[in-house]
């Protein structure tokens, strides 16, 4: 890592400039993340401040680092994985005893290079969550959540009809390596794929398979929203879902799972709320040109509108394709997609966020978080009380009729000319 990496001399006056340019390793100027970046160039008091401003406060306090076993360490180190822990507090209350759970979430980057072959492709990723995966588990992580697409390079940006190979049944290949890990960390682990839907004529869903604890699977979600933005052109490969907002009641929490490109429809958020999430998983694969400025604000907006934590999760890394591919917008051809910037975090109800973990390296974010706060936050804001839903309501059932009319009040004046 070169903090200087980003600066280039001036050869005619000598002058250090700095370059907009993002750093070709992915990195932030060669700091793992913006947080790290901030840390280490400002002075610590102004640092704290920087700090409250950007990360909210819980409990009126700064976010609280959490401790992990040297077991855990120990793989981080020897995989080369980002390894950070927090802890999110409630309030204490009378009639309840807190409900801490323990989360995690993985990020990484594709195990070999999309020209090898595909079966070398999957058992290579296997190979390198399993170490990130027991560092959750000798955590204590009650529940984990791995990336959108996790077992495949995302290819969907290619439409190249081959990659779909790597789709899957729910009970398929992945899930029974993950069931095995889920029994032996007694953990509901969250596993996004490409699913191959074998009873309904081999149709192709993006899907998160949901394990419980027991290794048995307690339920699927299909992706709602499928994006056709620059390069991801996912329609191509899989279907809108058809499997509304379940929240699943597991042994640690009411969880739901918000992925990707849902993240920017907010009444797709709402809808897990209505059902009574207490954490909602955004697995994500998007790229620094199209999205990093709202990577840090849908999920924390999400979770303060909806009065739940959400843990959200990137890629990591530049994928490049053996074939280049067009967007459709004119520019050039290119084999790869841009630089999947990581940086997964989480958010609470309360406005607080975690630091995201690094911007271009594998990474096990932990967070404890006392679901209480849900419920507390809920009675300090009223958010849900004060909805309004039937207002809403009523405007979606217009809006949905083909003689829908905008509510729209023209000025009288407007075309009147000035005297
Ligand atoms: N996988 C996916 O839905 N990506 C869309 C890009 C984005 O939403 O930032």
């Amino acid at each position: 890592m070169d903090p200087n990496q980003n600066l280039t001399i001036d050869t005619e006056n000598g002058q250090v400039e700095e370059s907009t340019k993002p750093c070709s390793d992915g990195s932030v100027c060669g700091y793992d993340s913006l947080h790290q970046l901030l840390s280490a160039n400002l002075k610590p008091h102004l640092f704290q401040e920087v700090n409250r401003i950007l990360l909210g406060l819980n409990c009126a306090k700064a976010l609280e680092t959490n401790s992990v076993p040297e077991s855990a360490k120990a793989l981080s180190s020897e995989h080369d994985f980002d390894l950070q822990a927090f802890c999110f507090h409630a309030d204490k209350e009378l009639l309840r005893e807190p409900r801490i759970v323990r989360v995690g979430l993985i990020q990484n980057s594709i195990a070999v290079p999309t020209t090898a072959h595909f079966l070398d492709q999957k058992r290579a990723i296997f190979g390198k969550l399993k170490p990130i995966i027991d560092a959750a588990g000798v955590s204590g992580v009650n529940i984990l959540c791995l990336q959108e697409a996790w077992t495949m390079p995302f290819a969907f940006c290619t439409r190249e009809k081959r990659w779909c190979e790597f789709a899957e049944p729910v009970d398929g290949e992945s899930t029974q390596f993950l069931q095995d890990l889920a029994r032996k960390h007694n953990m509901v682990i969250i596993s996004p794929i490409l699913e191959r839907d074998v009873n309904h004529g081999e149709t192709l869903w993006n899907t998160a398979v949901i394990i419980g604890n027991h290794g048995n699977i307690i339920g699927k979600h299909r992706k709602n929203h499928i994006p056709r933005v620059g390069d991801f052109n996912e329609s191509t490969y899989y279907m809108e879902g058809n499997t509304g907002h379940p929240v699943f009641e597991t042994a640690y929490g009411k969880i739901a799972v918000n992925i990707c490109y849902g993240r920017h429809h907010p009444l797709n958020w709402l809808a897990f709320g209505l059902n009574g999430a207490e954490i909602v998983f955004n697995p994500s694969a998007t790229v620094g040109e199209l999205s990093e400025p709202m990577w840090p604000i849908e999920a924390r907006n999400a979770a303060i509108a909806n009065s739940y934590f959400v843990g959200s999760i990137n890629r990591v890394g530049t994928e490049v394709f053996p074939n280049p591919f067009t967007s459709g917008d004119g520019k050039p051809q290119h084999a790869d997609f841009g630089h999947f910037y990581g940086s997964s975090y989480f958010s609470a109800p309360d406005a607080a966020c975690t630091p995201s973990l690094s911007r271009h390296r594998d990474g096990l974010l932990i967070s404890d978080m006392d679901l209480n706060l849900c419920r507390q936050i809920k009675d300090k804001w009223g958010f849900r009380m004060t909805a309004r839903y039937e207002l809403y309501a009523d405007l979606l059932d217009r809006y949905l009729k083909p003689d829908f009319e905008p509510q729209v009040i023209a000025d009288p004046m407007l075309h009147k000319k000035s005297a």
